[in-house]
């Protein structure tokens, strides 16, 4: 799974010096950080909506949660890209949190 992330990650690098003629992702860094974002937030209300209607089990339901996960993490990795995070950092916070239990790292956060 890494690999493909990693693959993505690097063409996405590419992309940012590409021409916004002829390359999606360069069209969305010359837009800028509030229409990345715009597009984050609608793909994030898409893959809930999708999320939503799965729970009937269909393949066509379970199709349409997958493909609009994909365009969430997608355009992630475009938010990601310009602000000069690289996603090798996102996936070394998880492998970090790997095998913590969510409920033991709550308990063990400062009282506030
Ligand atoms: N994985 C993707 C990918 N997923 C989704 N998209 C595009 O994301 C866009 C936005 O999706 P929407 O469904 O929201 O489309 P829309 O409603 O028309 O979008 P807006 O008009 O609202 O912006 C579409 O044009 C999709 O084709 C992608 N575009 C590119 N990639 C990868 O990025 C690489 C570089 O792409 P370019 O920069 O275009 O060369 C490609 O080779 C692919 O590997």
């Amino acid at each position: 799974m890494n690999d493909i992330l990693n693959q993505l990650g690097q063409v996405l690098e590419e992309r940012r010096r590409a021409d916004p003629a002829t390359s999606y992702v360069a069209s969305l860094h010359q837009k800028g950080i509030n229409k990345i974002l715009e597009k984050v937030g609608e793909e994030a209300t898409e893959t809930l909506l999708a999320a939503k209607d799965a729970t009937n089990g269909s393949s066509e339901t379970r199709d349409a949660v997958v493909a609009e996960t994909a365009d969430l993490w997608f355009h992630s990795m475009i938010m990601l890209s310009h602000l000069n995070i690289e996603p090798q950092a996102v996936l070394d916070e998880l492998a970090r949190r790997f095998g913590i239990s969510g409920l033991d790292e709550k308990a063990s956060r400062p009282a506030s």
